[in-house]
């Protein structure tokens, strides 16, 4: 089957959705409507309608959707049926909160390699997962067949460590580094600012009235 082509901001509300089908269906319930599920993830029904009809699912009337086959639908586009091997590199303060936190509880994604220029890290084991120099990066990242990386390292380094990951074959970057990188346009990078996160969040609470907050 190939990839139904979806609006960005649909794309980035199908984990959140995908995680409270979850929820009902290990609550053991079958069917929901727009309405209810609009109650529980904050997004208008209408927008819930509209997403789910880029993917051909459209709700009856008068019975909604059904839980275990939207849910079996959505954890194929998620990917949630194989496991994704994450590279973590720079295990720092971020880094190592991150490792710790290593994503595994809810989904089919963890963190299988960590690379640092710090001695005391390489060869150890942190958190169950092998720390590598990076001097290995390409190489590890090459025979792992690891496809996603995290990036964590000083903000000066970052391009150089993109430049190697890109070399290796990564095909997506979670950048926390403040450098918006550059990369070739067969590799995409999310940026992650939680200082922006912030703004943002101050910016709205601060212009507008409760009820206009989306
Ligand atoms: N996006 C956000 O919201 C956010 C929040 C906090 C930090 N940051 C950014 O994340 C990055 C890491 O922050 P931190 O506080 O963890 O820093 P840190 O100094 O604690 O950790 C950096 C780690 O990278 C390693 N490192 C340095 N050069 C390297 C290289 N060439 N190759 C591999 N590893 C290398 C260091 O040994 C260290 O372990 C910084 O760029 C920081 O600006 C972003």
């Amino acid at each position: 089957m190939n990839d139904p082509i979806i609006p960005k901001a649909t794309a980035k509300r199908l984990p959140i959705y995908y995680r409270y089908l979850k929820f009902l269906l290990d609550a053991g319930k079958t069917r929901v409507s727009s309405i209810e599920l609009s109650d529980a993830v904050k997004f208008d029904a209408a927008t819930i309608r509209r997403d789910f009809s880029y993917f051909g699912a459209l709700g009856k009337r008068g019975y909604g959707y059904d839980v275990a086959s939207l849910l079996d639908f959505f954890s194929k586009i998620l990917n949630q049926d194989t496991l994704t091997n994450v590279a973590l590199v720079g295990l720092g303060n971020l880094g190592q909160a991150l490792l710790n936190f290593n994503f595994h509880k809810n989904s089919n994604m963890r963190v299988s390699a960590v690379f640092d220029i710090d001695s005391e890290l390489i060869n150890t084991i942190q958190a169950g997962v092998p720390v590598y120099d990076i001097s290995e990066l390409v190489s590890q990242i090459h025979d792992q067949r690891i496809e996603i990386a995290i990036l964590t390292v000083p903000q000066m380094n970052a391009q150089e460590i993109t430049d190697k990951l890109v070399e290796a074959g990564i095909k997506g970057i979670l950048n926390f580094t403040p450098l918006r990188v550059t990369v070739p346009s067969n590799v995409r990078v999310q940026n992650v600012d939680l200082t922006n996160e912030l703004q943002t969040l101050i910016y709205f609470i601060e212009n507008y009235a409760d009820n206009e907050i989306k």
